[in-house]
């Protein structure tokens, strides 16, 4: 790849990729002023050659839609690390929430900004992110260029003040985000989980979602312990529970879904709920199941990919978790054909960007430039019978060169400029936090 000029960052030029593989063939992409895919063709079109501002040379690469992570807590990238090994409710309980107690805005924005750096490493484009101080995380999508539905972690555990202080940081989100007019953010309501959040919270959230029409982030039977006490607390299994409430909808994505059974899939189908599966966090964690994604698939609902947050995976690498999901699921039910290669890539493409109203997720006429370009002079992609089945089953993070949103080059030729300051402010802050927490004792 040739062009050195540090402006290819800027965003706002017309950008030719030349000497890219796009659906299956070589060939070229003009990406307009505007952010959008112009025209993919076969050869390298000099016609538009001459029109463009910047002109990347894949060297080969492979163009691929970039990649979307629908369940995540971006700035937990500061806690990486800082508790392993445990019980979920005992991890969460013990070590995540103490901590957390003592985070500050300034915190959630550097955190965000490492887990920008890392999900553009892999790939990412766009994310669904559930956590606090979601202005500041706002702050550092905005800068960094990527795509985001951002939510504030609601949970009221039953007591009234604590719902309406949730509804009022609910709210203030919503005005904030409406107020950046940046088409790249968007905001949801982030219910935490049922066994966190009151029925008087679930249908709060539910009713705001659908007034405003934004999107409802919520965490639904990760492990059997809650379903078991959600039977016990509601007479109902926490699927029928979200239906009561008004939770499941199209625009709902819901984190894990381990323990659904297989009356709760038919309801996800029949809402078209996204659900996310995040196996890397539901094996360290020792959930103990494996989402049912071909039943939630045979049902009509929308199977996406998440990392969860960096203390219960501890990365925010989609290609590392593409392929544990492809694995995890073969594994777990016991057969060898369920998410084949080509399932695997719909599910951080197509649709996880459907889940978050980000466009098609696909490379085509008039859709976001949304592209990631794969390298393919690189041992995981040699030899390339199948660019589908490298991209999930061997190409790793290190593999990936150049990444585009809306037509913004965020990452070229495995840069991506102010990385080196973001990380050394992040550790700074993280080691901070904890201090902070140690000093309070
Ligand atoms: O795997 C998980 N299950 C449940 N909660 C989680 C998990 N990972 C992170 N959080 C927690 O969700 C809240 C987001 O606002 C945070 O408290 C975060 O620690
Ligand atoms: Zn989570």
């Amino acid at each position: 790849m040739t062009n050195e000029d540090p402006d290819i960052f800027g965003g706002g030029s017309s950008v030719l990729l030349v000497n890219v593989i796009v659906n299956g063939k070589k060939g070229s992409i003009y990406i307009d002023e505007s952010g959008k895919i112009g025209e993919t063709c076969e050869g390298t079109n000099a016609g538009l050659k001459s029109e463009a501002e910047f002109i990347i040379d894949g060297n080969g690469a492979i163009a691929t839609p970039g990649f979307t992570n629908t369940h995540t807590h971006a700035a937990m990238s500061l806690l990486r690390g800082y508790a392993d090994d445990m019980h979920l409710q005992q991890w969460l309980s013990e070590k995540i929430w103490p901590l957390e107690a003592h985070l500050t805005g300034e915190d959630v924005y550097r955190g965000t900004e490492l887990a920008c750096i890392e999900m553009i490493r892999s790939g990412t484009i766009a994310f669904n992110d559930m956590y606090f101080f979601m202005d500041q995380a706002a702050k550092a999508v905005d800068e960094m260029g990527m795509k985001a539905v951002l939510c504030h972690g609601f949970i009221d555990f039953g007591d009234e003040a604590k719902r309406e202080s949730e509804i009022k940081a609910t709210e203030a989100l919503y005005s904030h985000v409406k107020g950046m007019n940046n088409p790249r953010i968007k905001m949801a309501t982030g219910p935490h989980a049922p066994y966190t959040v009151s029925r008087e919270g679930l249908t709060w959230c539910s009713e705001f979602s659908k007034e405003k029409d934004v999107h409802l982030h919520i965490h639904l039977s990760e492990t059997e312990t809650e379903v078991k006490e959600c039977i016990e607390q509601h007479g109902k299994k926490p699927a029928e529970l979200l239906e009561e409430c008004g939770c499941l909808t199209n625009k709902t994505i819901a984190a894990h879904c381990c323990w659904l059974d297989d009356a709760e899939c038919e309801l996800l189908g029949k809402y078209g709920v996204s659900p996310s599966h995040n196996p890397a966090s539901n094996m360290k964690l020792a959930g103990g199941r494996a989402m049912p994604y071909q039943k939630l698939l045979d049902a009509g609902a929308n199977p996406t990919l998440g990392t969860d947050g960096c203390s219960s995976n501890n990365n925010l690498d989609i290609l590392e978790e593409v392929k544990f999901a492809a694995l995890l699921q073969k594994f777990f039910w016991n057969s060898d054909t369920v998410l084949p290669a080509n399932e695997a890539y719909d599910m951080i493409t197509s649709a996880g960007a459907k889940a978050l109203g980000f466009g098609p997720g696909r490379i085509e006429k008039g859709a976001p430039a949304d592209i990631v370009l794969i390298r393919t002079d690189v041992a995981c992609n040699t030899p390339l019978y199948n660019p589908v089945s490298n991209i999930i089953y061997s190409c790793g993070s290190n593999a990936v060169d150049t990444v585009i949103c809306d037509g913004r080059v965020l990452m070229h030729e495995n840069t991506i400029p102010g990385e080196e300051e973001i990380l050394k402010k992040a550790s700074e802050t993280a080691f901070d936090l904890v201090r902070r927490k140690e000093d309070a004792g």
